[in-house]
């Protein structure tokens, strides 16, 4: 599934939080979106998975304008979504089988026994088969992420949405992370749109990406992060991408 997204601002009430952003993601594309904390990279997922609603612009789906479809419609592509999102943690009374059960019931019309099979394929496919009757209480950090993943593939989307899929991993399991990510490319060719501050994730996984500036609240730079780290003029995205110490503001003039 192709996403469109043009003219897109995004709004707190009063309050600006984007304006201006435009890009596209193909099928088989990692999208990075990138910003320092508190720019709107979050809310941005939000707006592209219909949760919130644009101020104005257009979000599509394959050309269709998710704002503009009605209900049904809405709803039909909502269904080709996968979600990792920071907050949407296991759900702690269920084992990772049923957490991976959970979006196959509500999203496919797989009967129970053809859904613990798929829960139990996508399990052993992030390297979990072994604790699929354990609790998220049970299981690492990193076996919690590759556990949400598994959830988020379950249902065979074909956009799917990682919000800080890495954060909190030690290196190991970040870099195991990132190429279950690619593998995960690899094997359905789904678009995969993703937040992330992590430098080495970034230029592991990503093709594209679009840059969001916190102080003027517009994108600022449109491209992949590594071609990104080597191009960008911007000082913002260069302190950001090469860990540069931002240039310094000018200095008033001091009178003795
Ligand atoms: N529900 C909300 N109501 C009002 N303001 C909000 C809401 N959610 C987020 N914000 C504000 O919008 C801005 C962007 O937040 P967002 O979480 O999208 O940033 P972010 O780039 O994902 O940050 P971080 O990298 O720290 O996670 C912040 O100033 C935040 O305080």
């Amino acid at each position: 599934m192709r996403l469109c997204v043009r003219d897109l601002e995004m709004r707190f009430g009063d309050r600006l939080i984007q304006r201006d952003i435009a890009f596209d993601v193909q099928p088989g594309t990692i999208f990075a979106v990138m910003g320092g904390s508190g720019c709107g990279k979050s809310t941005l997922l939000k707006h592209l998975v219909g949760l919130l609603r644009p101020a104005a612009g257009r979000v599509e789906y394959d050309g269709t304008d998710y704002w503009s479809a009605d209900e049904a419609t809405r709803a039909t592509i909502r269904r080709r979504f996968g979600m990792l999102f920071q907050s949407g943690a296991l759900w702690s009374s269920m084992t990772l089988l049923e957490n991976v059960c959970l979006p196959l019931e509500q999203h496919t019309r797989l009967d129970a026994k053809q859904r613990e099979a798929r829960a139990r394929e996508v399990l052993a496919w992030v390297g979990l088969e072994r604790f699929a009757g354990y609790y998220p209480s049970d299981i690492s950090g990193g076996m919690k992420k590759r556990a949400g993943l598994a959830r988020a593939l379950a249902a065979e989307p074909q956009l799917l949405f990682l919000d800080e899929p890495s954060a909190g991993l030690d290196p190991i399991s970040s870099k195991r992370l990132d190429d279950l990510i690619l593998e995960v490319r690899e094997r359905t060719g789904a678009a995969i749109v993703m937040v992330s501050h992590e430098l080495p994730s970034l230029f592991a996984v990503a093709d594209d990406g679009i840059f969001l500036d916190a102080d003027s609240r517009h994108p600022i730079a449109h491209g992949s992060p590594r071609a990104l780290r080597e191009q960008a003029t911007h000082p913002t995205v260069r302190a950001f991408l090469r860990r540069e110490e931002p240039a310094a503001p000018p200095q008033p003039a001091t009178t003795p």
